[in-house]
């Protein structure tokens, strides 16, 4: 007997913020490589004010992954820092449910039928989208498998004992299958009282866990009789970095498909690969930083970003401007909203300003020897790719349990402490930057040491790499209609 497999063609949905878009697209662009006879399709949608900054010409370029704008009802872009958060998050859900169910249906009529939906955080309509469509949908998680594993818990019982332990940060906090945190280590929407604006992500992560939870009633529903088959989730992460976490929810299996960065700084193969493809944000002309860098010795620069989301306030700006014009070593620091509050490091002669770069290309290079950054998942993996040790300063969401992982877990990196005000002193951003900048140091060897694993995991033939053509395999063998009997 041989079973006929089907052409894939997988529909990967992302909102339209950096910290979404940038590890989507890689994915995209690796599962275009997966499966026999020449790849799957894969099309990328994201929100038409997203879609038009990404291509800011109109045409996004020729490549293996085809573009699918789609509308949330606010095509002239929203910002989430002033706008109202949750009311576009309820339009999203109406609007981009509506539009992007209508551009799924036109590809189907003309030939191209979706087969799997792949959706990333915040976006849990896009399972019940794939559900009236009557095609799989998987959720593509952007964070560490440990933070999925603090939420699932979270959602599964143990809301009330955090939330009751919330006024003592350095109360441990022992979930199933996790490390040992604290409840300052926690991701910030369970650990304090989110700002109004911001409530509303607790509501959807729970949303998003619910829908999983459905998903796992209606596996174990129609897999009676079979072996017990897990609903999948993707992971951008790696098995040998998050091992015990990735095994802990029971009835899910977490699939650890990263750490996704352009292959042109993983396996080197695709030269051609060097960007994710996808900025927001316009960057500054290469020459003003990457020539800058190319001046610099072996490891001697301090990178400065805070991702694509963080403005820090000006108080804090002066104290780290202070600690990088006072640090004899030369500095490139990402600086957004503004340069008030950042004079002192804009006259240091020693150090670079920039708006927006591209942040693989830096910490990729050999002149970058420290990492001071905010610890979005992205900034961690890319990192720890790269082998730069890091100066955590978390600001939320799931940044503390980052900084704690690559602080406790992977020994990689510090976090930098602040004051009793919330602030970092520039004193005290002088001290981490010097311990992590130690070339003999523990943590610079563990930083080589990781980079080495994750470059491993990620090359082809490596476990994140088999571990995507595997879920591509699965799917294809679920989903064969024929069986052509040969005999
Ligand atoms: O000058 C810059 C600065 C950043 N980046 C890129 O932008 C992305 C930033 O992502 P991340 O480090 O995760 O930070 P945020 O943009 O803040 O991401 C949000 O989304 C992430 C995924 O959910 C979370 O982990 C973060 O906490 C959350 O703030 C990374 O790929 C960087 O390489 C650049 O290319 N150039």
């Amino acid at each position: 007997m041989v079973q006929q497999r089907r052409r894939q063609h997988f529909l990967v949905v992302s909102l339209p913020a950096q910290g979404n878009i940038n590890p989507a697209l890689q994915l995209a662009k690796n599962l275009s490589r997966s499966g026999g006879g020449g790849g799957a399709a894969v099309t990328f949608a994201t929100t038409i004010s997203g879609h038009r900054k990404m291509f800011p010409s109109g045409s996004p370029p020729e490549g293996p992954v085809s573009f699918l704008p789609y509308s949330d009802g606010y095509d002239g872009g929203f910002d989430p820092v002033t706008g109202d958060t949750e009311g576009y998050m309820a339009q999203i859900k109406v609007v981009g449910y509506e539009t992007l169910g209508g551009a799924t249906r036109s590809l189907a009529a003309q030939g191209r039928p979706v087969t799997c939906i792949i959706y990333t955080l915040l976006l849990p309509w896009a399972a019940d989208l794939a559900q009236e469509l009557g095609v799989p949908s998987v959720l593509f998680w952007i964070q560490p498998a440990t933070v999925f594993g603090v939420y699932y818990h979270y959602f599964h019982g143990f809301d009330g004992l955090i939330s009751s332990h919330r006024d003592d940060p350095s109360c441990p906090v022992e979930l199933p299958g996790m490390p040992r945190l604290r409840i300052r280590d926690l991701p910030s929407f369970m650990a304090t009282p989110a700002a109004a604006q911001y409530a509303f992500v607790l509501t959807s992560f729970e949303e998003m866990f619910r829908t999983l939870d459905r998903e796992v009633v209606e596996n174990e529903k129609n897999n009676k009789k079979k072996k017990k088959k897990k609903i999948k989730v993707l992971v951008n992460s790696f098995e040998e970095l998050e091992k015990e976490q990735l095994a802990a929810v029971e009835t899910m299996e977490l699939i650890p498909v990263g750490p996704l960065l352009p292959s042109a700084y993983t396996d080197g193969k695709n030269h051609e690969d060097t960007t994710f493809g996808g900025d927001l944000l316009k960057p500054d002309a290469k020459e003003t930083y990457v020539e800058w860098l190319n001046g610099k010795e072996d490891r001697s620069v301090v990178y400065v970003s805070f991702g694509s989301f963080t403005v820090l306030p000006v108080p804090q700006r002066e104290e780290i401007s202070r600690a990088l014009a006072e640090s004899r070593r030369p500095f490139l620091w990402v600086v957004r909203g503004g340069r008030e509050g950042a004079e002192a490091a804009a006259a240091a002669e020693k150090g670079k300003l920039v708006e927006w770069c591209s942040q693989v290309e830096v910490l990729s290079h050999r002149a970058v020897g420290c990492f001071v950054t905010h610890c979005g998942w992205n900034s961690t993996v890319e990192s720890l790719l790269c082998g730069v040790p890091t100066v955590g300063l978390p600001q939320w969401t799931d940044q503390p349990t980052n900084a704690r992982l690559a602080e406790t877990e992977w020994g990689v990196g510090v976090r930098a402490e602040v004051n009793a005000g919330g602030l970092l002193e520039a004193a005290e951003l002088r001290r981490c930057i010097e311990l992590v900048m130690k070339d003999d140091g523990e943590i610079r060897r563990n930083g080589e040491a990781w980079s080495r694993r994750a470059r491993e995991a990620v090359k082809e033939g490596g476990s994140s790499d088999r571990n995507l053509m595997a879920f591509v395999d699965s799917l294809e063998m679920a989903q064969c209609p024929t069986q052509l009997d040969l005999e």
